[in-house]
């Protein structure tokens, strides 16, 4: 077994005392003035669950909404979706932001033509909208579902997934994402499946960072990696520093 094999499975050995230190972080988020409860987006996939069931267990059902957004997603997401709801006891509402991209991509594209990746990002900043605009009204906090691994090298959506107001997954790797994923009773189907943030058909994490989370997963946990990717991941950690930071003012 190497390091980061051994990593791995000393986490799995700790899982339980490590969920009960997440939970008692998100009571601790909600344990302000007019909080009431947590809103997470459901995907279908790992991350989403992860965080959604945590949130479940910190706070019960009641205080918990997930938002199923469906628009361009595929049926098996939803299908994951529902899966997840029933297994962690997730009241699950769905809001369609078909109809307000369709109506919003042509007056931007008045301007300017987008290509796909920056049309995905404009769908996740408008599932930020909506995830805002269910806890504004509540008294709710939105949760952050991006694992360590993505926030390295800044795979999310800026003002999209990438803006929230706490995070319970922040230093997990996507390995031990999926350990804690079987520990919280997500689907196996959930877990299991390719990672994608499905902003364009076909799309996976790896294909589209050009290394795997396994290489990303080494380099985080043993400082050790292929050194042919070595090189990418640190450049794309570089170029996303604005993604980790508040806002430069004057
Ligand atoms: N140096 C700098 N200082 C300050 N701001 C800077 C900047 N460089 C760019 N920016 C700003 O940031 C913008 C680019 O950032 P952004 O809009 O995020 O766009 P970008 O980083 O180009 O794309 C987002 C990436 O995240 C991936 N993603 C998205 C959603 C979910 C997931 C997932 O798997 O969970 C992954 C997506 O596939 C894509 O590869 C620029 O348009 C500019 O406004
Ligand atoms: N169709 C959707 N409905 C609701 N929320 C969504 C949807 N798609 C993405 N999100 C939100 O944006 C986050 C990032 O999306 P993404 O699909 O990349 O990650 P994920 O599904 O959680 O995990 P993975 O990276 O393993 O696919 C999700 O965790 C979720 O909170």
């Amino acid at each position: 077994m190497d390091r980061f094999e051994e990593h791995l499975v000393q986490y799995q050995a700790q899982v339980k005392e490590d969920l009960e230190k997440r939970v008692a972080f998100i009571r601790q988020q909600v344990d302000g003035p007019g909080l009431g409860g947590v809103v997470v987006g459901i995907s279908g996939g790992i991350d989403s669950a992860v965080t959604a069931a945590l949130c479940v267990r910190a706070l019960g059902s009641e205080r918990v909404i997930g938002v199923w957004m469906p628009a361009y997603s595929l049926p098996v997401h939803e299908e994951d979706s529902r899966k997840l709801a029933e297994a962690i006891q997730l009241q699950l509402v769905t809001v369609d932001i078909g109809p307000a991209y369709d109506a919003l991509l042509p007056a931007i594209e008045a301007v300017q033509p987008l290509d796909e990746k920056t049309k995905g990002n404009t769908k996740a900043r408008l599932r930020m909208t909506t995830l805002y605009g269910i806890a504004n009204q509540k008294g709710y906090l939105v949760a952050d579902t991006c694992n360590r691994s993505e926030i390295y090298v800044g795979y999310m959506t800026k003002g999209g997934d990438g803006l929230a107001d706490f995070n319970p997954v922040a230093s997990l790797t996507k390995h031990e994402m999926r350990i804690l994923a079987r520990e919280l009773g997500v689907p196996e189907s959930i877990i299991t499946k390719a990672p994608s943030a499905d902003l364009w058909e076909g799309q996976t994490d790896e294909q589209e960072m050009g290394f795997t989370y396994e290489d990303l997963d080494r380099l985080l946990i043993t400082g050790q990696t292929r050194p042919e990717v070595r090189e990418r991941i640190e450049y794309l950690h570089k170029i996303s520093e604005h993604k980790r930071k508040l806002m430069p003012g004057i």
